[in-house]
């Protein structure tokens, strides 16, 4: 059985749906279980910045899956779920990216482990760090708890627990 650490993020409305289709399909599929799931985040954009908040959050999957076999589903369920490739880091319906598999550092041209850009994200980081403070990067070989400490306090600024009782101003 293998263990993985999961990024979800979405920011076309509406988002919320997105985020709860996307843990239901993950949790159908009989080779994934979902053992355990941050708090959703509304985060400022990172990269492409004209473009509307995230919500984002982490979860955790147990998986008898291949690394390759998992980016494959990944991508099967960003497909059904309406996301278009347009603008590099822009607007996504839902975007599911491999942060971690088991303590693998493996690096493919389809697949990236530990994901090459998780260390210097705090839409990524915060979420991490509520489910997994003490798990060690790979490459970094720093906790998550630690990498946190390392971010600009811009970054941290822009991220903000999200309730879902908000959805009721949207
Ligand atoms: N750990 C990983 N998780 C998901 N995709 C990965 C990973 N490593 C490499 N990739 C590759 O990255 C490609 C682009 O992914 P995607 O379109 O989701 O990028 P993005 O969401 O715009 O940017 P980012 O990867 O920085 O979040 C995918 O086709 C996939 O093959
Ligand atoms: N806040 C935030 N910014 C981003 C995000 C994201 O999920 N959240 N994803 C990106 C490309 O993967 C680019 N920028």
């Amino acid at each position: 059985m293998n263990k993985a650490y999961l990024a979800l993020g979405t920011n076309i409305e509406p988002r919320i749906q997105y985020l709860e289709s996307c843990l239901y399909e993950l949790s159908k599929h009989p080779d994934i279980s979902i053992i355990n799931q941050s708090s959703i985040y509304q985060t400022v954009p990172v990269g492409y910045t004209d473009q509307a908040d995230f919500l984002n959050m982490v979860i955790e999957i147990k998986t008898t899956l291949a690394s390759l076999e998992l980016l494959d589903y990944c991508q099967q369920l960003e497909r059904e779920l309406g996301r278009e490739r347009k603008i590099r880091f822009g607007p996504r319906t839902i975007d599911l990216d491999i942060l971690l598999y088991n303590q693998e550092n493996n690096k493919t041209e389809r697949l990236i482990i530990p994901h090459p850009r998780m260390h210097e994200r705090a839409f990524v980081l915060i979420p991490l760090n509520e489910i997994a403070p003490d798990i060690v990067i790979p490459v970094k070989e720093k906790r998550v708890a630690d990498l946190i400490e390392e971010l600009p306090g811009n970054d941290i600024k822009g991220v903000a627990i999200w309730t879902k009782n908000e959805s009721a101003d949207e």
